[in-house]
């Protein structure tokens, strides 16, 4: 968290906002519309559990509605509060502009913990918490579209689904209500590893370009980069597996909240989260690698790349001047104060800022809605023309190997990679890869084009800002 005197984490974000748009042509009306979150829902509700009734307190916030519907996650965690929501909903706005996800910003938390609850008791107080939302709106295909955050996955998502279709019995895009659903309650392939896969794509954009390697003082390409990621959870987990397993960076230092463990020649990811799995602990007692009990004093390690994807501010004024790492991707939304954010720049730290970083989940949970709007798999009718075009492609590269006796192994690998496999979840990669290639591109040109953006996140916060300045004036505002 941040430290006491700092600006909070809803604060930082309107400072990081101001930033950018002081180097923009806004009215000052508009601008103060854009940045102030339009309404937040504060709920109280009560389910009785173990003989006594529980109150808990949730929110859902609407950080903008220039597009409708609002997106956003819903955060389960004892720390949930109205200027966290409202931070995280500001940032959905912002990310979903960048990525070009027709979506306004919202974001939705529960003040819980979830470990305290058996199943049974979770789904109660789940569906309770949907019921409320539900009633007025705030959950809805048309309106308000829920996903998952810290705290909650596809199971959450199923019980709102069903708690949404129960409530609604004739909508017929009632599935659309809420992404990040389990396949088999109408998700999509893809969107659970998506946030993580986002960052890998991002990492994969951020070095194919030498000369923003060199702001960082970097060389070469992913291979043998040595990372650090805070939080083995959804994002991280996903993160750290894909950079290790695909792009032979090697995880030096993984942290959670009991401690981290470490290794210089490279954790097994899936090793350390299975273990994590079946023992139902963290990560102290991990047998192969050596275990620090101050976990956060990890992140000031030496490493080439630094993932805090757990939460936010967990670099601040206390601890930004000792951060080693020359380049940091925020997958967590907001780790980085807005503070700390001044002094990582002013040493040479590069920060591929979070509204971009962790999009990877909102632009799957984007196709995922598509396909339960189109109500028909993702990919099903492109496939067919596709294939055929494919089917084309190969005959014609097999009969030329034929002929020339060249080509036969690349026409076997054409084959392989077009005419098999899942359509859905090749689609839904090269969907999000080209997703990310392109915001890159628009946050870098604004980067390397204006003299007075000193970094990428101001450059992603003028892309964002400009387009949905641009949505509110086609509207007459
Ligand atoms: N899930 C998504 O699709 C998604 C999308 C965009 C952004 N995000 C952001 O990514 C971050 C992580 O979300 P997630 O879905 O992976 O959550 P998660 O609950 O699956 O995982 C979070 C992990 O971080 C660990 N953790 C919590 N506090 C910690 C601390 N102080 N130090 C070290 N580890 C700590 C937890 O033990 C857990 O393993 C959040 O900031 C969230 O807003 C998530």
């Amino acid at each position: 968290m941040q430290q006491a005197g700092e600006p909070s984490f809803r604060e930082s974000v309107d400072l990081m906002f101001n930033r950018a748009a002081r180097l923009m042509d806004l009215s000052p009306g508009l601008e103060q519309k854009i940045r102030v979150c339009n309404s937040t829902y504060t709920v109280r509700f009560g389910v009785r559990l173990r003989g006594k009734i529980e109150t808990f307190t949730g929110y859902r916030s609407v950080h903008s509605e220039h597009m409708e519907p609002v997106k956003g996650g819903i955060r389960f965690a004892m720390s949930v509060n109205q200027d966290e929501v409202e931070a995280l909903a500001a940032l959905m706005t912002y990310k979903c502009a960048l990525v070009e996800t027709p979506f306004g910003g919202s974001k939705g938390g529960l003040c819980i913990d979830p470990r305290q609850w058996d199943d049974h008791e979770l789904e109660q107080i789940t569906r309770r918490f949907a019921y409320e939302l539900i009633k007025r709106d705030l959950i809805h295909p048309a309106q308000n579209v829920p996903a998952p955050d810290m705290g909650t996955g596809e199971r959450e998502m199923a019980w709102i689904a069903d708690q949404y279709a129960r409530m609604n019995t004739t909508e017929l895009n009632a599935k659309a209500c809420v992404t990040g659903k389990p396949l088999e309650a109408g998700g999509i392939q893809g969107r659970k590893e998506a946030t993580g896969r986002g960052v890998q794509y991002a990492l994969r954009e951020f070095f194919r370009h030498p000369e923003d390697m060199a702001r960082a003082g970097l060389t070469g390409g992913l291979e043998g980069k040595r990372v650090i990621v805070q939080g083995l959870g959804n994002v991280g987990y996903h993160a750290a597996k894909f950079l290790s397993e695909e792009d032979g960076c090697r995880v030096v230092a993984v942290i959670e909240r009991d401690g981290a463990v470490m290794d210089p020649k490279g954790l097994d990811i899936e090793d350390v989260r299975q273990w994590m799995n079946q023992s139902g602990a963290l990560l102290a007692g991990y047998p192969r690698a050596s275990f620090v009990a101050e976990g956060a004093a990890v992140l000031e390690e030496a490493c080439d790349i630094l993932i805090p994807a757990a939460m936010e501010g967990v670099i601040h004024l206390g601890n930004a001047g000792r951060i080693k790492a020359p380049l940091i991707i925020e997958a967590a939304n907001g780790p980085i104060t807005f503070g700390a954010d001044e002094i990582l720049r002013r040493n040479g730290c590069v920060i591929i800022p979070d509204m971009y970083a962790n999009a990877g989940g909102v632009t799957v949970s984007y196709f995922e809605w598509v396909k339960n709007l189109s109500h028909i798999r993702f990919g099903r009718m492109q496939r067919r023309a596709e294939e055929a075009r494919s089917r084309l492609l190969v005959e014609e590269l097999e009969r030329l190997s034929a002929d020339k006796g060249l080509g036969w192994s690349l026409a076997q690998d054409f084959k392989q990679r077009f005419l098999t496999g899942s359509d859905e979840l090749a689609l839904v990669r090269s969907g999000l890869d080209d997703t990310m290639r392109i915001a890159y591109q628009s946050m870098r040109e604004v980067w390397h084009s204006r003299q007075d953006v000193e970094d990428l996140r101001v450059a992603a916060y003028i892309v964002a800002i400009d387009r949905v300045a641009k949505t509110y004036r086609s509207k007459g505002l």
